[in-house]
């Protein structure tokens, strides 16, 4: 035995310290185990790599460059003005920051007019480091879905508050109030799923209504504004931190509330997150 090891018995004598356990990288099959077992899925904003390094550390499975980067670092007033070149800009940083969250990159407006261009945007994306694009659409969309699942590019189908459809829908609106609008948002995320949707995402739509999609789908629904019984929340950053200047959502809460440090809030929100106390009933329409 070497000198080195008889040293290290002869001070040691407590038991061997337990085995940190050691993060594994989020997988889309994880994804689908996590929704199996009732373990909810924290999901944040990330638009730069300091931030991707910080939020990988404090356990968020998924990172998403959102087209709200043109809303939140940029200034502008909707998400329609971000290029692709924009996404693959903040997609590349966030990807170089990050070791084991799951990268999701929105394709911006206009970039998946038909599935042919949403499979070079899609790749651009992927190429700069996504392993997940989303899009925003119902039924519609399911071609394109299934033009890009069958090339290898897993999709979030994003429905609800759809917000490239700002001007249609006369500003950033709750979704599917009356029975119409819930029929046909049951019938887009099943249309969806059917199509090879990996996971639906639900924007601002009535938290029973949240309940009864993510019920009827065998994909993880991620929630934001959709209540406490979808399979996981997400939220801008700069919402949950605070520093977002413009209108204050319901369904956002500042998790700078009580922490002293940015890793404090992020590691309150995984955590609010997966005891279920988040979204709370205040948060929910
Ligand atoms: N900072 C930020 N946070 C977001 O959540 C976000 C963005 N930016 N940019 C892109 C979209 C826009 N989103 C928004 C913006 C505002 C409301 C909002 O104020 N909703 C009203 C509902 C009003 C109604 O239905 O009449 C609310 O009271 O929450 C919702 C979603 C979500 N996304
Ligand atoms: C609000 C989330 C879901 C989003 O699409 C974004 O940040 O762009
Ligand atoms: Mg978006």
């Amino acid at each position: 035995m070497s000198a080195y090891l008889q040293g290290k018995e002869m001070t040691g004598g407590d038991a061997p310290a337990p085995a940190k356990p050691v993060a594994k990288p989020v997988t889309i099959p994880a994804l689908q185990a996590m929704r199996a077992a009732g373990t909810k899925i924290a999901m944040l904003t990330c638009y730069d790599a300091s931030f991707a390094s910080l939020m990988d550390r404090c356990g968020v499975d998924i990172l998403l460059i959102g087209d709200s980067l043109g809303m939140v670092c940029a200034g502008h007033s909707s998400t329609l003005p971000v290029t692709l070149a924009d996404m693959v800009y903040h997609t590349a940083s966030v990807a170089r920051g990050n070791k084991n969250a799951l990268i999701l990159a929105d394709l911006p407006f206009a970039s998946y007019a038909t599935p042919e261009a949403a499979l070079e945007s899609s790749a651009a994306l992927m190429r700069a480091g996504a392993q997940m694009v989303k899009i925003e659409g119902g039924a519609w969309l399911a071609d394109t879905v299934r033009f890009l699942a069958e090339r290898g590019i897993p999709v979030c189908a994003h429905i609800g508050l759809t917000p490239q459809f700002v001007h249609q829908l006369g500003g950033f609106k709750v979704q599917g109030k009356t029975d119409e609008g819930a029929e046909r948002l049951k019938n887009d995320a099943l249309a969806l799923q059917a199509a090879g949707a990996a996971i639906v995402l639900l924007e601002a739509v009535p938290a029973a209504l949240g309940k009864a999609t993510t019920e009827l789908l065998q994909v993880p629904t991620i929630g934001i504004g959709a209540g406490p019984d979808c399979s996981g929340q997400v939220l801008v950053m700069h919402d949950m931190l605070g520093v977002f200047p413009g209108h204050k959502a319901r369904f956002v809460k500042n998790f700078m509330e009580g922490q002293t440090s940015i890793e404090g809030a992020v590691r309150a929100y995984v955590s609010g997150v997966k005891d279920g106390s988040f979204p709370a009933p205040e948060h929910c329409f």
